[in-house]
């Protein structure tokens, strides 16, 4: 349909700009603190809040902070936290085994969280590169990131982390085949409730970078993840893969990074309309936190912009290290 407009001075369409009321009521788009995932960064130890350095304002969480991060998230109304654990480099290995040790750090977490703050949603991440020598997400052999045996291993990781009685589980490894595989073990073992956000659009993102120091990643990492994440001039593929994941038992989708990415969001949206989520990762936070830090950018304006502008271009929620201080300005 293509809208009728009168001509001026009929239409002036800084009518419905003109109070603060009339702008109220013309919103087409609403952002809340229901609408975040607040991701954070689980690492051994009591009482310890650990700054990572190229991400400011954000800290490595012990457990014990980890519960009351939760209780504040809750309190403020944020559903869910999402856990990424810092895995001391003394139980990385080649084959990663620490990813489906029911007392990893993440699982830990999972049931201390679940323990204090039941009503908060836990979402927790599939991919080999915390527990990987490698820094890579899947096994590597003889230089290639190896998919089917990868993808009993991510299984084996979903299952422990179900167990240990998460809500969402987020496979973020950009295997083929990952959702199905684990959707079978979920429903073979029970747990028929436990959710799957399917990493589906990663693109193979220089963004990344901060989120590598906060879990230990950088130095590990050899090569990089062309073979598995996208590249960043894809746009059908990002549909494809979305299709596929969601037809595999994909309960929600995401588009990682966000900022650059808003157009696949906006196309996901559009062609599929299934939950659709985007993460704002660590790069697209320290560009703005670091800005905000030095008075170039007002904080408070720009943080709640930027996410706002997931909302606008079709998204349901929003992975954002930004969760509690944009929740505590929206709660007034
Ligand atoms: N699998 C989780 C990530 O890679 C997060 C990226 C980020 O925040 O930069």
């Amino acid at each position: 349909m293509k809208p009728k407009i009168a001509g001026f001075p009929a239409t002036r369409l800084r009518r419905l700009r003109a109070t603060p009321a009339v702008r109220a009521l013309v919103a087409e788009t609403v952002l809340g603190p229901a609408d975040f995932i607040w991701p954070v960064f689980v690492r051994d130890g009591t009482d310890i809040s650990e700054p990572v350095t190229s991400m400011p304002g954000v800290n490595r969480l012990s457990v014990d902070k980890v519960v009351d991060a939760a209780r504040e998230a809750h309190a403020l109304g944020i559903p869910a936290i999402c856990l990424f654990p810092y895995t001391d480099p003394s139980r990385r290995s080649e084959d990663a085994a620490e990813a489906w040790n029911p007392e990893n750090l993440s699982n830990r977490a999972t049931r201390a969280i679940k323990d204090a703050v039941p009503d908060i949603a836990v979402m927790t991440d599939v991919a080999l590169d915390p527990y990987s020598s490698t820094g890579h997400d899947g096994f590597v052999v003889d230089g290639e990131i190896v998919n089917d045996e990868t993808v009993e291993a991510l299984v084996k990781q979903a299952l422990s982390q179900a167990r240990a009685g998460c809500d969402i589980i987020g496979p973020s490894d950009m295997m083929d085949g990952r959702i199905a595989a684990i959707r079978a073990e979920l429903e073979r073992e029970g747990f028929r409730n436990t959710a799957i956000m399917s990493y589906s659009a990663k693109y193979a993102s220089g963004f990344y970078g901060p989120f590598r120091d906060a879990v230990g990643a950088s130095g590990a990492l050899k090569g990089d993840k062309q073979t598995y994440q996208m590249q960043p001039g894809n746009s059908d593929e990002a549909m494809r893969l979305i299709e596929r994941d969601l037809s595999e038992g994909a309960d929600m989708v995401m588009v990682k990074p966000g900022m650059p990415y808003l157009d696949i969001c906006r196309r996901a949206k559009d062609m599929f309309g299934a939950p659709t989520f985007a993460y704002q990762v660590s790069g697209e936070y320290a560009m703005l936190a670091g800005a905000f830090d030095r008075g170039w950018l007002d904080g408070d304006k720009v943080m709640l912009e930027s996410l706002m502008a997931f909302k606008r271009a079709g998204c349901d929620g929003v992975l954002t290290y930004f969760a509690p201080a944009a929740a505590r300005l929206l709660n007034g």
